[in-house]
């Protein structure tokens, strides 16, 4: 697919189909998406990937089946996503540094879900505010002074969004070329 359709093609994905997603396959597009642009080549990041019967560790946050607490609708919505991917950076005690390389992670999940959806797999990138808590960490097994920058929930999709009006670029630019 061309790279323009590609980038106005691609939809977040909320709901996926059954179908499992290979590991290998991810593996694979998660090698190229880190060919980001990187101040001080710090690659910081790493990539905890959730699937199968793991996936419990995500759907049973809100109580497990048989609890009082049991949430059955969250349970039922994390068991329908395929695999989880947790995007996790190593926080630079260096503000400036700490927004770098934040921002070198988000290009690699946009060139995630790019490449995915070249390949028919589709994506959203999720920021749940549990994402932060302890629950969620140690179920994971994220380490103090690691942050996550997103949790990414891939899979075929079952549905395809329309795609939401962007305001053209156009319309937001400044040109200054007088001296
Ligand atoms: C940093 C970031 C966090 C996001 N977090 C969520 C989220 O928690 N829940 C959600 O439904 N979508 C989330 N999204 C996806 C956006 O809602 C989605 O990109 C937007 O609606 C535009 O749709 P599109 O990606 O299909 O063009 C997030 C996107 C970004 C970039």
């Amino acid at each position: 697919m061309e790279l323009t359709q590609l980038i106005k093609e691609r939809r977040s994905i909320q709901i996926f189909e059954e179908r499992e997603v290979s590991l290998d396959l991810v593996k694979e597009l998660l090698d190229t998406a880190v060919w980001v642009p990187n101040h001080r080549m710090t690659q910081p990041w790493r990539f905890i990937i959730v699937h199968g019967e793991a996936r419990k560790r995500i759907a049973e946050l809100k109580g497990k089946p048989g609890d009082a607490s049991f949430n059955v609708n969250y349970y039922n919505k994390m068991m329908g996503v395929p695999m989880f991917i947790a995007v996790v950076i190593q926080e630079n005690p260096v503000l400036g540094i700490r927004e770098e390389d934040y921002s070198s992670a988000s290009c690699i999940i946009q060139n995630l879900s790019l490449l995915a959806w070249e390949q028919g797999l589709g994506m959203i990138w999720k920021s749940y505010g549990h994402m932060h808590e302890a629950a969620y960490r140690n179920a994971l097994g994220i380490q103090p002074g690691e942050r996550v920058v997103g949790s990414l929930h891939v899979g075929y999709a079952s549905q395809v969004p329309n795609a939401q009006p962007r305001i053209p670029a156009t319309d937001r630019i400044t040109v200054i070329d007088q001296a």
